[in-house]
This record gives structure tokens, sequence and C-alpha cells, in this order.
């Protein structure tokens, strides 16, 4: 049968990119759904975004929702100073087979933890599996009707502290509306929007930052 998307991602990666070197995989994804074949990383344009919110914020502890093939996962991770730690859940066992493949190949396996499973099964968890108890930064990027309730359900279990920063992607591209209303709106956040593009296209899209007070 014919391969799938993210497997023939993974190919690219394996034969144009370097082991461990990070930004040949991420270069060789770009050039592949740019070139090739659309794929729903979030690509160098909101990439670069995400790059710069990272490193301005430097954090310890990551929670990425949505990993699809590890394509943000591997730009957050370069990242990150020694001993921080990346938790990224992905419920699609597919996917997840795949991501696990790119992020061996950059050889950032001992700051990632990927969780095959639905976001709102491991938020509960975090704290009595992972030992975390608030996490310093929070990338979403799965289900766009999954973006509020899981915001509320994190809060819920504590794992939000002020000055968490949250960044989503796709807040118009599919959109999320009712996230954007929430946290637009609601007076113990702080945000602002990263006008930008769908990941290689020509279609707006951007990305929503916030930071939390809980007032
Ligand atoms: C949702 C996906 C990303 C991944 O998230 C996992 N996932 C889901 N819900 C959960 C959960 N509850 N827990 C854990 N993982 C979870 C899934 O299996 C995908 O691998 N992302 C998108 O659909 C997505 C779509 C577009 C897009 C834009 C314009 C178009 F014309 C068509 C598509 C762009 C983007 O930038 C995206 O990010
Ligand atoms: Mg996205």
């Amino acid at each position: 049968t014919r391969s799938t998307r993210p497997q023939r991602l993974l190919k690219v990666v394996q034969k144009h990119a370097t082991r461990g070197d990070p930004q040949s995989v991420i270069s060789a994804i770009d050039h592949f759904c740019r070139r090739s074949e659309w794929a729903m990383n979030i690509g160098d344009e909101k990439g670069s975004i995400l790059d710069s919110v990272v490193s301005e914020l430097n954090p310890e502890k990551v929670l990425e929702l949505g990993t699809y093939c590890g394509y943000s996962t591997v730009r957050i991770a370069r990242l990150l100073p020694p001993g921080a730690r990346l938790i990224t859940l992905e419920f699609n066992a597919d996917y997840a087979a795949i991501a696990r493949q790119v992020i061996a190949w950059v050889g950032l396996e001992d700051k990632v933890q990927l969780v095959e499973s639905a976001s709102e099964d491991w938020i509960p968890r975090m704290t009595e599996h992972f030992g975390i108890e608030t996490f310093d930064f929070v990338f979403l990027d799965h289900w766009k009707d999954r973006y509020l309730p899981d915001t509320k359900l994190m809060e819920g279990c504590g794992l939000l502290r002020k000055g968490t920063v949250l960044l989503a992607d796709n807040v118009i591209c599919p959109g999320v509306p009712d996230y954007l209303e929430y946290v637009r709106n609601s007076l113990s956040y702080k945000s602002c929007y990263f006008k930008s593009h769908l990941e290689y296209s020509k279609a707006e899209d951007g990305l929503e930052k916030k930071s939390v007070f809980l007032g």
C-alpha cells in the first residue's frame, strides 16, 4: 500500500538531514513541504516566531499539545537549556511512531518525552507521573476545539503559574474562536497576536501568545 505522508516526511529527514543536526531536519522538512507535499507543521515563518518566544523565555518545563511528526518538538527542544524537559502529547499512534524517529534522528531524546495519549487524559497526570507541578511554557497545536477546554483543564490541575506563557498555533486558520474570545477577554491573561501565514502558504494565520496572571 502507498506510504503515508508522515512516512514520506521521515524518509526525507533520513535521506537529506544530518543525524544530530536539528537545523538540517527543520530545513529538510520545510523544503519538502514547500516543494513537494504540504503538511501541517508549523513551518519556517511561524516557526521563527515560536523560536523567538522560546529563546526569550528560556523555559525549563515545556508542554506541547499535538506532536504530529515532531517538527515543532525539534524546533523547541533544540533551543532548551541543559536539564530542561519537553513533554509532548500525540494521540495518533502512527504520527507518534514517526515523531519518535524524528526526535531520535536529531538526538534530542534526553530532553523530550513523547506520550502517546489524548491531551485530556494526560494533563491531569502530569504531576503524579512526571513530578511536574507547573509548566513554564505550553505550545498548543492540537485539535482546535481542544485549546479552550485543555487550557481550563490545565488551570484546574494547577499546572499554570503566574508568568506561564501559552502560545497557540492556527488562531486564524483553521481558527480557534472560542479560545481567542476567552484569552482576550479574561482578566487573568495578557495576550498578544503575531500575524503570520499558514505554513507553506499565503493564507493568513497567526499565533496568540498569552502570559498567565491568575488574578
Ligand atoms: C491537530 C493537528 C496536529 C496533531 O494534533 C494531534 N491531536 C489532536 N488532538 C489531540 C489531543 N486531544 N491530544 C493529543 N494529540 C492530539 C493530531 O493527531 C495531529 O497529529 N493539527 C491540525 O489539524 C492542523 C491543521 C492545519 C490546517 C490548516 C488549513 C487546512 F486547510 C488544513 C489543515 C494547520 C495546522 O497548523 C494544524 O496544526
Ligand atoms: Mg498547527
